[in-house]
């Protein structure tokens, strides 16, 4: 089997200033998945890999570059999930650390549970030996000033939540194993505790090697309603195309719920998509040692050996 890997850097509308950072990001996560894969690695690490490098990133709504909640504090979900027997690990409302995506691994590999969440959470990290971040790294000054506007009573919430930038992969590797991984600070100036779809199974990602995998971003809540990552593979499981499959279920969400979001998508042959809802999502794949970004950046097919 050809490795693939799919990145994707958010749904929603990516400003004028953010596009250049927003490009390189991808296209590095996606090289740095895609490495691993080369090497014959698996799936899983290279999700994991694509995801941890834009967590690292603070053009992103992820790790460092988290929006902030209502009372001006980090917190993030993510998820990460194998498609070989169906393991799954989650972290929801973690604060202090560099990396959710590492400890979402952790929960799947060292515990019998999926999903641990804020205090939990904080201490499993401690007991795995994760350096503490202090939350004020992880804020940048663009976070902080999304926060401030957004808490002017004549604000308009809804418009500062378009520059959204959740971020998440999927791969399939040369054995055929596919995964999925998805990072997210959530939404802006959301009630503390709040935990969106990326923290869960179904909606912020899901991967079944008897179908594919997928990883989601966009308005929480809508894409739990439908549970949105789920609802595609099941679209594929029904013979649809991972773009088909992709289109019907976010159109779905948008008329049945009226949210929007985005989604990349890989099945168990190595056909892919990366498909959107909302004005703009950037994403970028490998497949065949050549990488391909999305169109509002360039339209042009960009070909070269990454290795
Ligand atoms: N930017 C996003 O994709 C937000 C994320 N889906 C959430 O609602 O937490």
């Amino acid at each position: 089997m050809k490795p693939v890997i799919v990145v994707h850097g958010g749904a929603g509308r990516i400003f004028k200033e953010r596009e250049e950072g927003s490009r390189t990001g991808v296209v590095r996560a996606a090289l740095r998945g895609y490495g691993i894969l080369k090497q014959g690695g698996s799936a899983l690490d290279a999700v994991e890999e694509a995801v941890r490098s834009m967590e690292d990133d603070p053009h992103f709504n992820a790790g460092c570059g988290s929006v902030l909640n209502e009372k001006g504090e980090v917190e993030m979900d993510a998820i990460i999930m194998d498609g070989k027997n169906l393991d799954s690990g989650a972290v929801s409302a973690v604060k202090c650390i560099a990396n959710p995506i590492k400890l979402a691994r952790l929960v799947m590999e060292k515990t019998k549970h999926m999903l641990l969440t804020d205090r939990g959470a904080h201490l499993f990290a401690q007991a795995m030996g994760i350096p503490e971040t202090p939350g004020e790294k992880l804020i940048t000054e663009r976070s902080r000033e999304r926060w401030r506007n957004n808490l002017e009573p004549d604000s308009n919430p809804q418009e500062f939540q378009k520059d959204l930038g959740t971020v998440g992969a999927v791969a399939i590797d040369s054995e055929g194993n596919v995964a999925c991984a998805t990072s997210t600070g959530g939404l802006s100036n959301k009630l503390t505790g709040r935990v969106g779809d990326t923290a869960c199974i179904g909606s912020g990602g899901y991967a079944d090697n008897h179908s594919g995998a997928t990883s989601t971003t966009g308005h929480g809540e809508s894409i739990m309603k439908v549970v949105l990552a789920r609802l595609i593979l099941y679209h594929m499981e029904q013979g649809m195309s991972p773009e088909m499959a992709a289109d019907t279920a976010l159109d779905y969400m948008k008329t049945r719920v009226g949210g929007l979001g985005g989604v990349i998508v890989v099945d168990n042959s190595g056909e892919w998509a990366a498909r959107f809802s909302t004005k703009q999502m950037s994403w970028a794949t490998v497949k065949d040692d050549q990488i391909e970004i999305c169109k509002y950046i360039t339209s042009k097919k960009f070909c070269f050996n990454p290795l």
